[in-house]
């Protein structure tokens, strides 16, 4: 039975949330069950959360486009079949990121070419040497902390100020609390990837499906704010702000840290006491975006990326560039804040905010230069204040270990499933490619009955537990009985 506002289908599965996690999930279930699929997003516009390729005031141009949100698949999950073969599945372009240049004014310093790739390959060395010692010490501090010990060794200073400018450009130093015990750097340097239309072409293919596969069910503008349990239905019931209400057999909640955190979605009973510990103990991390436009473009139009470490552009603040120009042939540039600097932007006003840019930019490419040109236009993320995302990463904390992974990832049974890049830890934390694994083991935990084999496991047990009480009770009341028995016997002799 269906009306506007109850709806009430058996064998239904919600996802609240229609980031990449949710749709990945949604999409395997339709691939694999012949459950009804249902996404609730909060926003009105769009879907895809933290995928945010700016189409509004950049017009659609096929290069690598401007993204607000997520923009690499990082090299280490771009060796994980999955994601990329799905990307490939989808004959979706892609390129790698490539050719960086590192300037450090300060020093009257800069690096091209194969001395960045030796940087950046020094930089894992060092982050390695620094990890694997505080793992052989069995006590966590923070990546930030490790990485000061480990460079208190090195001997020559120029080496030193380069390595330490380029490690202090990286969110895992910027966010100081970042455990150095769960951080996995990876083995070797490698180019990340981008997918050359945006990354919101790969969530549109996942939305309208393959071949032969119908569109998913997307319902967007509903914000959800309680997940209850309805025994008797045995059902759970999703409320949502406009007022109405789904009913659903399983339920994948696929929203971001953040909103856990902030706690504006209740759940009914609430979820076990380890699960908030759990969303409470982890990180969260801020960044931010600007795309910043000029009449014409005054940098290197070659080059992919610019990092720089000055006076202005420090801890998280505008040390990462991607020259669009080198793809979309437009004089554009995304400039990246990473830390309490990227939640602080959100209070700045624009003028601030061109006259900061234009400062880091000068610092670069010459003060001079920089001044002759106009901005065109500045368009900025604020993840932090977003209420639908509150907040950029999560990250793993010092103190933070594998249970809380495993919490997270972990159904309540009997009808709740998580998906959500903060559920998994495998490769780097909280990226696309954790969101896209989440999805697949979100889909794969319904799909398999994981809750009804553990009800049917519980079930089991507990009539197990329940005969052995027997068997026991039996026993002593045997034994009683013959006790009483041989005692009257030896009354009766007597
Ligand atoms: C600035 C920035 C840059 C990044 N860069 C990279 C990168 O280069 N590479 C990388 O791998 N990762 C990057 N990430 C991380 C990556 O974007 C995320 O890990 C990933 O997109 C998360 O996907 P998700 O589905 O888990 O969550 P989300 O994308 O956050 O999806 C959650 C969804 O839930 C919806 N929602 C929230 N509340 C409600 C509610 N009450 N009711 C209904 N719906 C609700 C939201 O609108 C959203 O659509 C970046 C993130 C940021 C912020």
């Amino acid at each position: 039975k269906e009306n506007n506002t109850n709806t009430y289908v058996s064998k239904e599965v919600i996802v609240i949330g229609g980031g990449l996690s949710g749709l990945v999930a949604a999409r395997e279930l339709m691939k694999n069950t012949n459950y009804t699929v249902r996404v609730l997003e909060g926003r009105t516009d769009r879907y895809g959360g933290r995928v945010w390729t700016n189409r509004k005031s950049l017009p659609r141009s096929r290069g690598v486009e401007a993204e607000l949100g997520a923009m690499v698949i990082n090299s280490i999950a771009c060796k994980d079949p999955p994601i990329m073969q799905m990307i490939a599945d989808f004959e979706l372009q892609t390129n790698l990121t490539g050719d960086m240049k590192i300037y450090l004014p300060d020093e009257n310093l800069h690096l091209e070419g194969e001395q960045v790739i030796d940087v950046y390959s020094e930089v894992l060395n060092v982050l390695r040497n620094a990890v694997d010692k505080v793992k052989s010490n069995k006590k966590d501090i923070s990546v930030k902390k490790a990485v000061d010990m480990e460079l208190e060794n090195f001997k020559s200073k120029i080496d030193k100020k380069i390595l330490s400018a380029v490690l202090n450009t990286l969110p895992n130093i910027i966010f100081e609390d970042f455990s150095a015990t769960v951080y996995k750097p990876e083995n070797e340097f490698g180019w990340d990837t981008v997918i050359v239309d945006g990354l919101d072409t790969f969530l549109d293919r996942i939305v309208a499906g393959s071949d032969g596969e119908l569109p998913l069910k997307i319902e967007l503008g509903k914000v959800v704010h309680q997940i209850k349990l309805d025994p008797k239905r045995q059902k759970v019931v999703v409320r949502i702000k406009d007022g109405t209400q789904r009913y659903a057999d399983a339920i994948i909640v696929a929203l971001p840290v953040g909103v856990f955190k902030s706690k504006s979605v209740l759940f009914e009973p609430p979820l076990p006491k380890n699960w908030y510990q759990a969303i409470n103990n982890l990180g969260l991390g801020y960044s931010n975006k600007i795309i910043i436009g000029f009449d014409t473009a005054f940098w290197p139009v070659d080059t992919g990326s610019f990092t720089v470490s000055s006076k202005t552009a420090k801890d998280g603040f505008l040390q990462l560039w991607t020259n669009l120009y080198r793809y979309v042939k437009k004089p554009l540039l995304v400039g990246n804040i990473f830390g309490n600097q990227a939640s602080q932007l959100e209070n700045m006003a624009d003028d601030v905010i061109k006259e900061k840019a234009l400062i880091v930019l000068g610092e670069m490419f010459g003060n001079d230069v920089v001044r002759r040109n106009n901005i065109t236009v500045l368009i900025r993320s604020n993840w932090s204040t977003d209420p639908m995302i509150k907040g950029s990463f999560s990250y793993p904390k010092v103190g933070n270990n594998q249970l809380i992974w495993d919490t997270l990832k972990d159904p309540i049974c009997p009808f709740l499933y998580f998906a959500g890049s903060h559920t998994e830890s495998e490769g780097h934390i909280d990226t696309i490619h954790g969101a896209f694994k989440s999805g697949l083991r979100a889909a794969y935990q319904v799909s398999s009955g994981l809750c009804k084999m553990r009800t049917q496991q519980e079930n089991e047990a507990k009539l197990k537990t329940q005969k052995q009480k027997e068997t026991k009770k039996e026993k002593k009341f045997e034994k009683d009985t013959s006790k009483t028995k041989a005692k009257t016997i030896q009354k009766d002799e007597l």
